[in-house]
């Protein structure tokens, strides 16, 4: 086996360990399509050059990168980039999560067996427990971690020094990473959605992949309605081949992508069913707001931080959500997306 295909193998079999749940056909399906190098991912034309230079100099000098955060709203591939980072550095990647570690110890135990220059990818960042975050950044800066033994008044810390290695830590949520760890990232990358050309390419390569022609208007019906991001775009492609497969002739044309697209309730402007929920609650059952996060997120029977991270993204890029202090306010568009005036009250609200 080429030392290329080893490492895949090892990156897919530890991501197989981390995720289980109902949606693992759907990460199995979603990690076949991940590009593997650096010139096949599409877009993000910025971070990637930048990424491309961090790289180049660290293996010009032999040495592990300094460690990468990356931001962004979910599904613009940060864990595709981090798997990327390992496969340029010719390294093994370790990953995790700020919710998997409950522990410092959790965290303590999986520097403490790090190998020099493996990559550490630390999905979910901001949600490391403060006392994991504190480990964190003394392993980040020092190499060292502090292992302690004993309970209580006996207790004592022996150090550790951990061979060198890079952190790779993703977050939807770069403000809630507190100061002291941000700076432990010599370099930061944001990633942004994706224009509809961008997803264009990332559906021709995907249906290449996945051995289906996929018709040029079809890329383009189906990129339009992918909110700017590859995971969406890549999910609305397996859904149209589900459709054109039983129920069309088996061809991805631009009528089997509609026809598709209706069935699962993506709309013209790419809203799904929890997206038109925000906006149908903030309308109707509130009036068009402001109201706050929690209530909101109440209201459509989902975690607030679904709702932060998931919808509101995009219904803020898009102009269908404002934010005030007092609380989320439907914009005008909201209104004429679901097909209602502005009431008269409201249009205060948008100076
Ligand atoms: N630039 C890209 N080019 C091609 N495909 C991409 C690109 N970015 C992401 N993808 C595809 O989108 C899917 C989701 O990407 P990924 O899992 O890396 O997102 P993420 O930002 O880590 O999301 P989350 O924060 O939810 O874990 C992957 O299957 C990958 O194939």
């Amino acid at each position: 086996m080429a030392e290329d295909d080893e490492l895949v193998t090892e990156r897919f079999a530890a991501e197989s360990l981390v995720r289980t749940g109902a949606d693992d056909i759907e990460r199995a399906a979603e990690a076949a399509l991940r590009p593997r190098r650096l010139e096949e991912f599409v877009g993000q034309r910025v971070v990637r050059d930048q990424l491309s230079l961090v790289l180049e100099a660290a293996r010009n000098r032999g040495r592990a990168p300094d460690h990468v955060l990356l931001s962004g709203p979910p599904g613009l591939g940060k864990t595709t980039l981090a798997m990327i980072i390992a496969a340029e550095l010719g390294a093994s990647l370790r990953i995790t999560s700020g919710p998997a570690i409950q522990h410092a110890g959790d965290l303590a135990a999986v520097l403490s067996s790090l190998e020099e220059g493996e990559v550490l990818f630390i999905d979910e960042i901001h949600r490391l427990a403060r006392p994991a975050e504190e480990l964190l950044y003394v392993a980040m800066e020092d190499f060292r971690v502090d292992v302690v033994v004993g309970k209580g008044a006996g207790a004592s810390a022996i150090p550790l020094s951990l061979p060198p290695f890079t952190v790779v830590g993703a977050t939807t949520r770069a403000g809630l990473l507190p100061a002291p760890l941000r700076d432990r990232f010599g370099f930061t990358g944001h990633l942004d959605f994706y224009d509809a050309d961008e997803l264009e390419r990332v559906l021709l390569r995907s249906a290449g992949l996945l051995g289906v022609s996929l018709a040029g208007e079809a890329a383009a019906e189906i990129a339009s309605r992918s909110r700017g991001t590859p995971r969406i775009a890549n999910r609305l492609l397996r859904r149209v081949r589900d459709w054109a497969e039983v129920r069309g002739d088996g061809t991805l044309s631009i009528e089997a992508a509609r026809a598709a697209l209706a069935v699962f309730e993506v709309d013209d402007r790419g809203l799904d069913r929890l997206d038109r929920a925000v906006l149908t609650a903030l309308c109707t059952r509130f009036g068009g707001g402001p109201v706050g996060l929690t209530t909101l997120a109440v209201a459509v029977g989902e975690e607030p931080e679904t709702v932060e991270t998931v919808a509101e993204p995009f219904l803020f890029r898009e102009g269908f959500v404002g934010r005030t202090p007092r609380g989320r306010i439907a914009m005008p568009a909201a209104w004429a997306h679901l097909g209602l005036d502005v009431p008269r009250d409201q249009g205060a609200l948008f100076g």
